[in-house]
């Protein structure tokens, strides 16, 4: 995807497999949002496109759109319109699928919510968005990604307006809002923990690109990327103070433009090397994953030693 012929994702591909959770994580402008609306399709203005998505074969993703595929966006009254009752979207919702009558579309609506944990759920759906607060809202907005069973189901930090313990719910109702639905989820977030804690695999950006590609577990626990390695080396220890900068990793990512010819992480990498500062690299499989680096055998281990 590109901006006036200026790239912002390069070169990425990857599948969801049915059912997963991968993760896609990296620093702000990486290119996670926009790599997240492009597999529904949803391109922004003015953005030049190359590339496809497909869904179980289809490139179609316009028609599958809110039937196959969903979003969970980072602002829940963005996804709402405020001038219809919640229980109303919803129903719409299944009735823009499913040939049932309103009456059966609004007894869904209605258990949507309720199995989102939305309290006193008949009533709740008569009220308007402005009338729930953040966290019932983004579990509203939960209940209407998954109200019509799609196979994927795209949340773009889907937490990021609420606070800590509301977080926590948040995550948890869609875990198991998918789990109900058999749906395969791309969880987009900054948050490492979120991502060992919910994906099964995951995808590491940096500056519109593949870093690291793999299973959370083995990726989070051996990075064989020195991004992965530096954004895992800075997450803040839980008696630690918090951190709002990145210690191990000086510096921060190129702005789309000024990338040189080289491994756009260079500048900041401790490893980087002659190839690094010249060719950029591809992903080569390695350890069972995707790396994108010249020195992945060379990332210590423990990750500590990076510091
Ligand atoms: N409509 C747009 N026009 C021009 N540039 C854009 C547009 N939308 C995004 N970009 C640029 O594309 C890059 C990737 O943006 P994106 O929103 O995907 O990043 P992100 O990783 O999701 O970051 P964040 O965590 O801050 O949301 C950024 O440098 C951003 O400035």
């Amino acid at each position: 995807m590109s901006f006036d012929g200026v790239d912002v994702v390069r070169g990425l591909s990857f599948d969801v497999r049915p059912g997963e959770v991968l993760g896609i994580v990296g620093e702000s402008g990486a290119g996670k949002s926009l790599t997240a609306r492009a597999l529904l399709g949803m391109v922004p203005r003015g953005a030049a496109t190359s590339g496809t998505v497909l869904l179980r074969g289809s490139a179609d993703l316009a028609a599958e759109r809110g039937r196959r595929i969903s979003l969970v966006p980072q602002d829940a009254l963005s996804a709402l319109s405020p001038v219809h009752p919640v229980g109303d979207q919803l129903a719409a919702a299944v009735r823009s699928v499913r040939r049932v009558s309103r009456r059966e579309a609004a007894a869904r609506a209605v258990a949507a919510l309720d199995r989102v944990g939305i309290p006193d759920a008949a009533r709740r759906a008569r009220a308007y968005p402005h009338e729930y607060s953040g966290g019932m809202r983004q579990r509203a907005v939960i209940a209407m990604a998954t109200v019509n069973e799609p196979d994927v189901v795209v949340a773009d930090e889907p937490t990021t307006a609420l606070d800590e313990e509301r977080r926590e719910q948040v995550l948890r109702v869609l875990a198991e809002q998918r789990e109900a639905v058999g749906a395969a989820l791309v969880l987009v977030t900054h948050d490492l923990d979120v991502v060992r804690r919910h994906a099964d695999r995951v995808l590491v950006m940096y500056a519109g690109r593949a870093a690291e590609l793999g299973p959370a577990g083995q990726v989070l626990a051996r990075p064989r990327a020195p991004y992965t390695a530096g954004l895992l080396a800075s997450l803040p220890r839980p008696d630690g103070p918090p951190r709002r900068r990145l210690p191990a990793l000086p510096g921060s990512p190129p702005a789309p433009g000024a990338l040189g010819a080289g491994c756009a992480f260079a500048p900041r990498c401790p490893l980087a090397a002659d190839p690094c500062r010249t060719r950029e690299p591809e992903p080569q499989p390695l350890d069972g994953r995707l790396v994108a680096c010249h020195r992945a055998a060379d990332v210590p281990d423990p990750i500590r030693e990076f510091l």
